[in-house]
């Protein structure tokens, strides 16, 4: 069955329809790993979106449920040049195809995902529509295209109770705005015992349950929309607890304490972004999922000092708070997928929280 995919901007593209025959309208962002699409599948931070994968064969290896990064996949729909019809691996359990399905999550294959990826790029991301509906009116589509907005997400991902993970080293209290598994076990390889705590739990109800240190995950949508959870933060950093954060949790740290996060032309999405230490000069290749960014502009060095930069673009990739056992970073050290390189950012936290005790 064919699909087309609408584009703000008019184009059209016609392809395959995979997954899901429900017609979408979404944020359209593409992604450069060239693996891991398991990974990018379930990582809750791309709730709200719809994922185009740049890589040219996608489903090869089949789903393995085990390397999943939350209970089910999130994009609003998925969008590849070619998806594999036989995957091979002796782990596979299942194929891209019926794992859309089961979650009811559309998609368009057989599309030239080059050229929409420099589409994007050029002009920014924009809104697109996936639909098997051959007789769509471009007149109409396009106003409804421009009106959609992303929304308030984090409450559709994060977790409903809270939930102590084993462990018996240091106790983390791990903040779920739509947190990556591998954030968790990259805690609890290091011993920690990680309580995982709902995005709307209030600062005083963590602080109760005297944290050695406090996580903030990634998760998905615009930070600003975000505001009661910042106002939470705000007492999270006047806490003495040592604060380490990811993505989402590193944008709201920076709008709890004053400065301000923007929207990317086109975002980082991918396993191979440079980041430079600004302390030491050393490059990591770290792993990247943003369409938002801190504005540096914007920082009161009282308050907070860049600690990271992205080598391509000098965008902000970290911050390290001035006078206080926080830092923070743009970037996901729990890769999953991609290098490992920044890693060594958990011991960093460990020892904040050594030191603190
Ligand atoms: N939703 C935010 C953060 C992404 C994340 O935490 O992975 C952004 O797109 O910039």
């Amino acid at each position: 069955m064919k699909a087309f995919l609408i584009l703000e901007d008019g184009t059209v593209f016609t392809g395959t329809s995979i997954g899901s025959k429900k017609e979408i309208i979404s944020e359209i962002v593409f992604n450069t790993s060239m693996t891991g699409y398991l990974e990018v599948l379930t990582d809750p931070s791309y709730a709200g979106q719809a994922v185009c994968m740049t890589y040219p064969l996608i489903g090869n290896y089949g789903i393995c449920h085990e390397d999943q990064e939350s209970l089910r996949p999130w994009p609003d729909g998925y969008i590849v040049r070619e998806l594999s019809r036989i995957p091979s691996n002796f782990r596979c359990e299942d194929t891209i195809q019926n794992f859309l399905k089961r979650y009811d999550i559309p998609g368009i294959a057989g599309i030239d995902t080059r050229a929409l990826t420099k589409i994007l790029r050029e002009k920014g991301t924009m809104n697109g529509m996936i639909t098997t509906n051959a007789d769509y009116k471009l007149e109409e589509v396009l106003p409804k295209l421009k009106a959609y907005t992303t929304g308030r997400v984090v409450e559709r991902v994060t977790c409903e109770e809270k939930k102590v993970l084993k462990g018996s080293g240091p106790k983390v209290a791990l903040m779920d705005f739509g947190a990556k598994d591998n954030i968790a076990r990259s805690l609890n390889e290091r011993g920690c015992q990680v309580t995982v705590y709902p995005a709307f739990t209030k600062a005083e109800e963590i602080l109760r349950d005297d944290p050695d240190g406090i996580m903030l995950s990634n998760g998905p949508g615009d930070p600003k929309e975000c505001t009661s959870i910042i106002e939470e933060i705000k007492k999270l950093y006047d806490s003495q607890v040592p604060i380490f954060a990811i993505c989402l949790g590193h944008q709201l740290m920076a709008l709890a304490t004053g400065a301000d996060t923007r929207k990317m032309k086109y975002g980082h999405r991918g396993g191979n972004h440079p980041v430079k230490d600004l302390e030491t000069g050393r490059v990591y290749i770290s792993s990247q999922n943003h369409g938002y960014m801190v504005d540096t502009d914007t920082l009161n060095p009282q308050v907070a000092v860049p600690a990271f930069e992205n080598v391509n673009d000098k965008t902000n990739e970290g911050l390290k708070y001035t006078g206080k056992n926080i830092f923070t970073v743009q970037f996901h050290p729990e890769a999953c997928p991609g290098p490992q390189d920044s890693g060594y950012l958990f011991d960093r936290f460990m020892k904040m929280m050594e030191v603190s005790e």
